[in-house]
């Protein structure tokens, strides 16, 4: 089955966990030694859906400020910008916000964005209330999902909702495309009317 290329982008703050997420989700593997990424990352998976697949095109970039000017080199075609912050990290959570307004502001339109609180395994360190984060992903229409890629959790639910998501657009957009085409012949059909008129 033909597979769409779907670009990914991964944000965040450095150390938020955003290469142990690509790592646990393409290759189900965690290191607790995963050094800190240069410039960017690229790896690829395919997700089958009930009616569709998609090879998910994952760039994780950089989370430390040297790198932050790369950034708009891989969300600028993006589908998908996943923003991750650390659960027991208040800063990273603020990074994160000023991503979301970045993306808003500088992003491709229609980019589906996800918020995700990483190291959910930490939870008797968690900084970050759960219905902040919540409540701040509704406020930017963008999906939540919290994860430990140390454990395992929330990742792969992470990405079928993503594709999901992505399914969702793809329906939006052909019916846009119906209406436009079946508005224009209507239009055409009155044109032709008053073009015909034997008088
Ligand atoms: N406990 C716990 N530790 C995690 C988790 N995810 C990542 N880590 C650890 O957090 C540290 C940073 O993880 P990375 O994946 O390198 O973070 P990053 O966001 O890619 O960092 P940069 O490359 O600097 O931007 C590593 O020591 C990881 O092992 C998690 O879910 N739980």
């Amino acid at each position: 089955m033909y597979a769409e290329e779907i670009k990914v982008v991964i944000l965040g703050n450095s150390g938020v966990g955003k290469s142990s997420i690509m790592m646990r989700f393409v290759k189900d593997e965690f290191s607790a030694t995963q050094p800190t990424t240069m410039g960017a990352a690229f790896m690829s998976k395919i997700i089958k859906t009930n009616d569709n697949q998609f090879k998910f095109q994952i760039w994780d970039t950089a989370g430390q400020e040297k790198y932050k000017s790369l950034a708009p080199l891989y969300y600028r075609e993006a589908r998908i910008g996943i923003v991750v912050y650390d659960i027991t990290s208040l800063a990273s959570f603020g990074v994160l916000k000023t991503w979301i307004t970045e993306l808003q502001k500088q992003g491709p339109e229609n980019l589906i964005l996800a918020i995700v609180g990483n190291k959910s395994d930490l939870q008797d360190k968690q900084e970050v209330p759960y219905e902040d984060a919540m409540n701040f992903a509704k406020q930017v229409d963008a999906l939540f999902e919290l994860t430990s890629a140390k454990e395992n959790r929330g990742i792969n639910d992470l990405f079928m909702k993503l594709a999901s998501k992505i399914e969702q657009q793809k329906i939006q957009n052909s019916m846009k495309k119906n209406v436009s085409s079946q508005s224009f012949a209507v239009n055409s059909n009155q044109h032709n009317k008053q073009g015909s008129c034997p008088c």
